[in-house]
């Protein structure tokens, strides 16, 4: 891999570079970036991290082994009309990153033939800890699919699914992040009312956060099971678990990444042809 391009220089693509730039995979003036209108973003872009940034799309495609698609879903048609008609080469791998737009409005828009792959990361590739998944489209054959996963597997996890799962893992572990750090808010200003110090109280929290995901990724026990390890019977956690069961907490929780993933397929069908 030689040269990536990015079309859209928003949030997600500048996780991307700086976890790219961080794993050294390939050096930071080979990381192309373009956008659509604002200049100084671009230019910020290029200051902070000393990526290529042009509006000149024959020169961010040329010799691209990587173009990634990186901009919101309803600017989707415009980006993908423009390079349509772009003159790819068959070894070009489109790669998207936008939620809900299926691999076949994508193609619809690509010549015949070309490959085209459906990534969901998530904004955690900024520390290398993203967890992405990705779904290969009509053309795309085994050693693009490895390639887009090595991309992918520097700045975090990699898995490959069926594009039928994109949704699932879009309300998973795409908009995931979000959730946590919803749940983080909660604990933070419950922190203050009994009684923390701030600073003392996030410092707790995070630390009591990668303690509890390390618990999960490296004991063979459950969730469940570890939950239960740490509830005495008429103890604190007790007190405190039956709060969240009495508010529903769990279903509320399972309606979330339901009403998401919801979400993630009406915005296919919103952008189909
Ligand atoms: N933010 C997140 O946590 C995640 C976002 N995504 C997906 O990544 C995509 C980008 O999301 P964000 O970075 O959050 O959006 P953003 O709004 O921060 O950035 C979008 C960028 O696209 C540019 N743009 C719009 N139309 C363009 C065009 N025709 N040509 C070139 N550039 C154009 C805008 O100028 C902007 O720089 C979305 O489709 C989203 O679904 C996927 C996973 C996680
Ligand atoms: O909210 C969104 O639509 C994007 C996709 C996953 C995370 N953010």
């Amino acid at each position: 891999m030689d040269k990536i391009a990015f079309i859209g220089a928003g949030a997600m693509t500048e996780a991307i570079v700086k976890g790219v730039i961080k794993a050294e995979l390939l050096p930071a003036p080979h990381i192309w970036v373009t956008n659509h209108a604002n200049e100084e973003r671009l230019q910020r872009m290029h200051a902070v991290y000393g990526v290529t940034v042009t509006r000149n799309q024959n020169e961010l495609l040329q010799e691209t082994d990587i173009i990634i698609l990186s901009v919101k879903p309803k600017d989707a048609e415009q980006a993908l009309r423009s390079l349509g008609v772009a003159q790819l080469g068959k070894q070009q791998i489109v790669v998207s990153l936008m939620a809900g737009i299926t691999t076949a409005y994508l193609e619809s828009f690509l010549p015949a033939g070309q490959p085209v792959i459906r990534v969901m990361p998530n904004t955690s590739a900024t520390i290398l800890e993203a967890a992405t998944a990705i779904a290969a489209g009509t053309y795309t054959d085994k050693q693009q699919l490895q390639l887009v996963k090595r991309l992918f597997g520097t700045v975090g996890s990699a898995v490959e699914v069926g594009e039928e799962l994109m949704d699932a893992v879009t309300a998973i572990s795409g908009s995931g992040p979000a959730y946590i750090y919803y749940l983080m808010e909660a604990l933070e200003e419950a922190s203050s009312q009994v009684g923390l110090d701030e600073d003392i109280g996030k410092q707790l929290l995070i630390q009591t956060f990668k303690g509890a995901a390390a618990m999960l990724e490296q004991s063979e026990l459950s969730s469940a099971q570890l939950r239960a390890n740490i509830t005495s019977a008429g103890g604190t956690t007790a007190a405190g678990i039956a709060v969240l069961e009495n508010q529903n907490v769990k279903a509320a929780v399972k309606a979330c990444v339901q009403a998401a993933a919801v979400r993630s397929k009406e915005m296919g069908q919103a952008y189909s042809k």
